[in-house]
């Protein structure tokens, strides 16, 4: 079990101690379990509150398991009342002990799987790899530990919320008719203190490629097979045995130890470490610094895969372009909780990454039309694919039909038939009809009109703002003029207003605002000549678009007139203003040209 953090204020450390509780006091034999713990801030703060936090296990680890309790992450079992009357009286006394243990911390003892603690080696003019390189580090040092066959990796944020998950997930890997049949197992990501609505999504879309080859790889959640991850093909799973010690030492970087654990598991031979874990311990500083990738296939063929800010897509992509499948794992209650995405700056933020991640991948040599042709990846399985890895070049055609009734409103001409026609059915028709299907596929999933409209106004805004950026910082990237960083993102406790659209001065409010302006503009404009011309360009076709567009930018045209987080900063309006502007008068040229 792998938990990655990186940054000791980003992601306070109380928020990953207790996704390490619930991990430890999972249901499942002490003895086959080891949670490693990946620190890539280095932070005291996490590495003492982790000390600390063992052994409180101790304590917590057999009390949930003796009273069968169902939320594992302290932070959510203590709410602030107790539990109810009709509880049994020692349930009450013991949980009353709990909860002033948990606050002073106490020793008692029982056995709890091993917890392992790394700060990997870092230092400028070593490329880290971020995440990726982060869970590398993790496969290296297990492998070395306990080498167990399969490895579970979460965000640190990420609890635990169904205590059988590991058990669940075991069952798919080993309980199907074909026990290779999956390279790993994804559970669903779900967010705690926030209504559930894009949750159901991104499982709606994961059941829908289940019948192909699987759900993609989302970076946390994840149960891996070893062999997989050492870039295990599914046609090589017979001829295991007699692997090359020359070919793992150049796959594998040099040490002796890691290679034989490595053998082992790509032989399907398992168990045999768990005995001593700390009699590996120089090993395992040897496998966990800086340098020891170079020359080695680690993030090229081996581990998680490098070259992508979106690296949990890239290397699940790989798996698939092998020909494995994947499974989906949704127990009751979820698996796994974790902080809601932000809203507002950070969340743009994150979207920015993901579109840009995601492009780099299709921009690569990985890319998933390549994988069909020359790889086993299903054709279906490619569309899916390029469904999310296109997010990024959406901006292009969105900004144009968004920019579209304002341009005709301006220039007194019109992209639809006149209402009197009867082909303005066509456009109509084909508007109202997706509508009405995207608002059925809703109510079908148990999900609200509201949270059906916010999601379609929120795709607008996100598409036309941060995956726009995301397009630019892709190109930008691939002319060699910037790098991608990965940008960690902040985890709150309790996130307020998570539907609100929050603003602050970055460039990701831009584009929204000029949007809102220049239909402003196209109205005013429109409006004037109609009552001097009377109306031939432009018609109500052209108007209805322009309102539909406005409202779904409702929460920027609010801001303009709001203060506070809710309201536009003054210095994006004057870009906005600048830029709806010349957008005006490149309107009007075109106008005198024709
Ligand atoms: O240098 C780094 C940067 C990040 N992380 C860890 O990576 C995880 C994900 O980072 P986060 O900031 O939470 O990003 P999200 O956008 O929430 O992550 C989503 O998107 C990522 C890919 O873009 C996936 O890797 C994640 O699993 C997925 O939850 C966290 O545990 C971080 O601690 C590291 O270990 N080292
Ligand atoms: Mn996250």
């Amino acid at each position: 079990m792998f938990v990655t953090t990186a940054d000791a204020e980003l992601e306070p450390p109380i928020i990953t101690v207790n996704t390490v509780l619930s991990l430890l006091a999972v249901d499942y034999p002490v003895h086959k379990l080891a949670c490693y713990v990946s620190d890539d801030a280095c932070s005291p703060l996490n590495f003492y509150s982790l000390v600390e936090a063992s052994k409180f296990a101790k304590l917590w680890v057999p009390f949930c398991k003796k009273y069968n309790v169902q939320i594992r992450a302290p932070f959510r079992y203590f709410p602030d009342s107790e539990p109810s009357d009709s509880s049994s009286g020692e349930l009450l006394q013991d949980w009353k002990n709990m909860k002033v243990i948990s606050e002073n911390r106490g020793g008692l003892s029982d056995e709890i799987p091993h917890l392992v603690y790394i700060s990997r080696e870092k230092r400028p003019k070593h490329p880290h790899h971020y995440k990726a390189g982060a869970m590398n580090v993790l496969t290296r040092v297990s492998g070395l530990m306990t080498n167990a066959p399969f490895m579970l990796n979460v965000d640190c944020d990420m609890y635990a919320n169904n205590p059988e998950i590991v058990l669940q997930a075991m069952c798919l890997h080993l309980g199907s008719k074909n026990e290779n049949e999956f390279a790993f197992i994804q559970s669903p990501q779900y967010f705690y203190d926030r209504p559930e609505n894009l949750c159901i999504l991104n499982e709606y879309i994961g059941k829908g490629i289940v019948g192909i080859q699987g759900p993609f790889y989302q970076g946390t959640g994840a149960f891996h097979r070893r062999d997989v991850v050492y870039g295990l093909c599914l046609d090589q799973i017979e001829h295991q045995g007699n692997i090359v010690e020359d070919e793992l030492l150049k796959k594998f970087g040099n040490s002796k130890e890691f290679i034989k654990s490595a053998a082992q598991t790509l032989e399907g031979k398992t168990g045999g470490y768990s005995s001593n874990i700390s009699r590996s311990l120089d090993e395992a500083h040897r496998v966990a610094d800086c340098g020891y990738e170079y020359g080695s296939s680690w993030g090229d063929e081996v581990g998680c895969l490098y070259g992508a800010t979106a690296e949990d897509n890239l290397t699940g992509l790989v798996i698939h372009s092998k020909g494995w499948r994947s499974g989906y794992c949704l127990p009751i209650p979820h698996a796994f909780l974790g902080c809601a995405s932000p809203s507002g700056p950070a969340g743009m933020r994150q979207q920015k990454r993901w579109a840009t991640g995601l492009l780099e991948i299709l921009f690569s040599k990985r890319n998933p039309i390549l994988a069909t042709l020359i790889g086993k990846l299903q054709f279906r399985q490619c569309l899916a694919y390029l469904w999310i890895l296109t997010w990024g070049l959406r901006s292009i055609p969105e900004l144009c039909y968004i920019a579209l009734p304002a341009y005709c409103i301006i220039t007194n001409s019109t992209f639809l038939p006149k209402v009197q026609e009867p082909t303005v059915l066509i456009p109509l028709a084909l508007f109202v009809i997706y509508k009405l299907y995207t608002l059925l596929e809703y109510i079908q999933a148990g999900l609200s009109i509201r949270s059906w409209w916010v999601n379609n106004c929120m795709a607008r805004i996100v598409t036309t703002s941060a995956w726009l950026f995301g397009l630019v910082n892709a190109a930008l990237e691939q002319f060699g003029f910037s790098e991608a960083v990965f940008e960690i993102t902040q985890k709150i406790h309790r996130p307020s207003d998570v539907d609100e659209v929050m603003f602050d001065d970055s460039p990701f409010f831009v584009p929204g605002t000029t949007i809102i302006l220049v239909h402003l503009a196209a109205w005013a404009t429109g409006l004037l000549r109609l009552q001097s011309q009377g109306a031939h360009g432009s018609g109500l076709g052209d108007y209805f678009c322009s309102v539909y567009v406005v409202l779904c930018f409702f929460p920027f045209l609010r801001g303009l007139f709001m203060t506070g987080k809710k309201g536009i900063p003054w210095s994006t309006i004057c870009k906005s203003t600048a830029l709806a502007l010349l957008f005006v008068q490149w309107c009007k040229m075109m106008s005198s040209v024709n």
